[in-house]
């Protein structure tokens, strides 16, 4: 007898093997087998009979072990499994990895007996800044040390400080002996969420939420419904009493969050609610704690996974619903192969397994929008926030110079030939924002300041020729960091010292511009002394959940301004959070990407959406050099439907998703010319399959270089297609990528990005 298996190996094939008698359990499709392969073992998955016109001349080699006594794979996920490997164009062996916790592949890291790590944590705490100045004057490395931890929380492991902010032990060393700074072995938390509490009993629902859930939990197996309910309208209480009633059938769920760490109130009310029959799937938890998780799902001991992305892939028994929260972001698009999107992957899976699906959000992806307005999801409308709450009056602060203004003081712009370090609060504040933080400070409110970009300056930049120090292995700008000083590179992390001449000209000095979070961050400690400022970008990520506890401090009200990237606008509930100011709206507007738009306004509707969810109002400040660009004026009005009506247009020509279906191939190498020729030659191969078949079914564009020339010492090329259908699009990139020959030399490399979130 033979069998078909599906092998992780990046092969467009299944392999067939010989089945032995003496197998411990009989094979049923979705079992795990271990085969030889080479000179070593593999997992694979069984698929079925195998084919003998498969095989070659040589006999085939006899499965090993078939440990599964069910199979690992329920039909439904292998029914998945294959969707992804069809649509995404990977092969199944690949897909079938994302459905299988590391510990049941083979892959599984070793776990250490007990995980301790050093931790440093702030012992004392400096409230004014001259008694910062009196202690720190002669020990600046202290000062930078000890305001980094600060803005890690209070907290950071000792290795990221000595590591990867290349701070020398001996500055840590000081401030222990001052007595400023604890250094302890911390046992590391296998599960950060075993030790939180649920929060409370949840609220009683309103008639709308009721209505929601109502229809949902009557919607049809497989059927989707967008849940398009602005900010602060208790979607996630509707997710919670449709939860009910699904447990109530005897059924389980999956919830997506876009990210555990950024999300901790939200778990937590899943947990208030359902307590042990949720199990929360993070990055934190080790291949066992995986393991014993998917295990508990499995046998419907757990009835609700909680998770980012790669939840979608839980075992859950008897599946009656998915919630996808915050549908629109693009956290749900995976980055490396396969690269499924986990909204697409819940509507195919539920349609498999007879459960409901709701999309929820406040600023639906323009996607989703257009399949419910073609009916293809049902759209559902919270329109109001809860409990006579108001969604908050927003205002812009015009940036530019030279523009009269009736009320308010101009701020000044960051001027770039002031010298390093010299912006001043003006520039970086406006008046109206100043005012307003300082109104909220001594009321005792909170507020939240985003900025969307990190480090101390975006870039340097000659005063000379103009020249931007960029990274020696990609082409983007380095950024400047203060604390080390140094320059970062954001895509390979390569790090060097600030120029003090330019690497083109060998002019003048280099001047920085722009702004970054730390740089704004010391600009509010020097302007609001006695402010309690938190930062979160992704440079705190140094111990894995500094983000959530600095969620928890500002719950508890322990801190007066939270400034952050654009990971602080993702469903934060904080009822005393009265202002949210914007610093620069303008950032990212101009990305060389079709969604530049789409996402500026979600992320404005989004923060501005953080402002007001109590009983005192808030009120939103959005600084701009753009008032009129349609992704601002839109989410100052709070009105969704507006941007929809002026940005679906521009979707038409030139024709980007979702007026048409879209793959992005990105051709890569570490040599220049070999990538772009390489490139050529892809695309005029298939120009050539194109013109063959008749009509424009399936459109090229390109090739060129990609907005973001070089990642990680490799040159990118790329180019698109474009489809009505679907189907056409997966014919010519199948056949595409199953034939087109890639030179085994220059590491080079085509992958295929099949409805990209991100065309950089
Ligand atoms: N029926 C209700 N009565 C009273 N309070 C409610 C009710 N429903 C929800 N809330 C509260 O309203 C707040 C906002 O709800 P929630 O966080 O679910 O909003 P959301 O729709 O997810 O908003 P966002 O899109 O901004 O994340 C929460 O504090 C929640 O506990
Ligand atoms: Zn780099």
């Amino acid at each position: 007898m033979l069998a078909e298996v599906a092998l992780p190996l990046p092969l467009f094939r299944t392999f067939t093997y010989a089945v032995p008698e003496r197998l411990r359990h009989p094979l049923v499709p979705g079992s795990r087998v271990v085969v030889p392969l080479r000179t070593g073992k593999e997992v694979g998955i069984y698929l079925g009979p195998g084919d003998p016109r498969s095989l070659g001349s040589a006999a085939p080699k006899a499965i090993l072990d078939a440990p599964d006594a069910e199979p690992s794979v329920t039909p439904a996920l292998l029914a998945v499994c294959r969707w992804i490997a069809d649509y995404y164009i990977v092969p199944l062996g690949v897909a079938l990895r994302c459905a299988l916790p590391a510990l049941l592949t083979g892959a599984a890291a070793p776990e250490p007996a007990q995980r301790t790590r050093r931790v440093a944590t702030v012992r004392r705490h400096l409230e004014s800044l001259l008694h910062r100045e009196r202690i720190f004057g002669r020990a600046p490395q202290q000062r930078a040390l000890f305001e980094l931890l600060e803005s890690f929380g209070g907290r950071a492991a000792v290795d990221h400080l000595t590591e990867r902010m290349a701070f020398s032990p001996s500055v840590l060393k000081g401030l222990v002996a001052r007595g400023l700074v604890e250094v302890r072995d911390e046992i590391v938390a296998r599960d950060p969420f075993a030790s939180r509490a649920g929060s409370a009993t949840p609220p009683v629902p309103s008639a709308e939420q009721r209505a929601a859930v109502e229809a949902i939990a009557a919607g049809r197996g497989g059927e989707t419904f967008l849940l398009h309910g602005v900010t602060g309208s208790g979607k996630t209480l509707v997710y919670i009493e449709l939860l009910r009633q699904v447990l109530a059938r005897g059924r389980g769920a999956i919830v997506l969050v876009p990210e555990i760490a950024l999300t901790p109130q939200t778990v937590d009310r899943f947990r208030g609610a359902f307590g042990d029959q949720v199990a929360v799937l993070h990055s934190a938890l080790s291949d066992g704690e995986r393991y014993d998780a998917w295990l508990a799902l499995r046998r419907g001991e757990k009835r609700i996974a909680v998770g980012a992305r790669s939840a979608i892939f839980a075992p859950v028994a008897d599946l009656g619903a998915v919630v996808v929260d915050e549908e629109h972001e693009s956290s749900y698009k995976q980055g490396e192969s396969p690269r499924y999107h986990a909204r697409e992957v819940a509507i195919v899976r539920a349609r498999a397994e007879g459960a409901v699906v709701v999309l929820g959000s406040a600023t639906p992806s323009l996607e989703s929008w257009t399949n419910a307005a073609s009916g293809k999801y049902r759209l559902l409308t919270l329109p109001e926030r809860v409990g006579g709450a108001r969604l908050p009056a927003v205002d812009v602060i015009d940036l530019r110079v030279g523009i009269p203004r009736s009320t308010l003081d101009a701020p000044r712009l960051p001027d770039p030939s002031v010298e390093r370090g010299a912006l001043t609060v003006e520039g970086v504040l406006s008046r109206e924002l100043q005012l307003a933080l300082a109104d909220r400070i001594e009321k005792g409110e909170q507020s939240i300041l985003l900025l969307n970009r990190r480090g101390y300056a975006a870039y340097v930049q000659c005063n000379n020729c103009g020249d931007v120090a960029t990274c020696p292995n990609c082409s983007i700008a380095l950024t400047y960091h203060r604390t080390p000083e140094q320059l970062v590179c954001h895509y390979c992390l390569h790090t060097e010292p600030p120029r003090v001449k330019c690497a083109r000209c060998g002019g003048p000095t280099l001047r920085q511009r722009g702004l970054g979070t730390q740089q704004v961050e010391r600009i509010l400690a020097e302007r609001f002394p006695a402010a309690r400022i938190a930062r979160m970008d992704v440079d705190t990520t140094g111990a894995k959940w500094a983000h959530t506890e600095i969620l928890d401090r500002v719950a508890r009200g322990e801190v007066d301004i939270l400034l952050g990237t654009q990971m602080i606008a993702k469903g934060l509930d904080f009822p005393n959070v009265t202002l949210v100011g914007v610093i620069d709206a303008d950032t990212g507007i101009n990305l060389p990407d079709f969604r530049a738009s789409e996402r500026c306004f979600q992320l404005l509707s989004q923060v501005a959406g953080r402002a007001g969810r109590g009983p005192k109002g808030g009120r939103v400040l959005i600084q701009t050099r753009v008032p009129t660009h349609h992704a601002v004026r839109c989410a100052v009005r709070h009105d969704y439907g507006a941007f929809v009506g002026e940005e679906l247009p521009s979707r038409m020509a030139p024709a980007y998703p979702p007026a048409v279906r879209l793959a992005n191939v990105v051709i890569s190498g570490t040599d220049e010319t070999a990538t772009a020729e390489l490139a050529q030659k892809a695309a005029t191969w298939v120009e050539r399959l194109l013109a063959r078949a008749p009509g424009d079914a399936v459109r090229l564009v390109g090739p060129a270089p990609c907005p973001v020339e070089r990642i990680k010492q490799r040159w990118r090329w790329h180019f698109l297609l474009k489809a009505e259908r679907p189907a056409e699009l997966t014919r010519v990139a199948r056949y595409f990528l199953e034939r087109f020959a890639v030179p085994k030399r220059a590491g080079l490399r085509v992958a295929l990005d099949r409805d990209p979130v991100a065309l950089l």
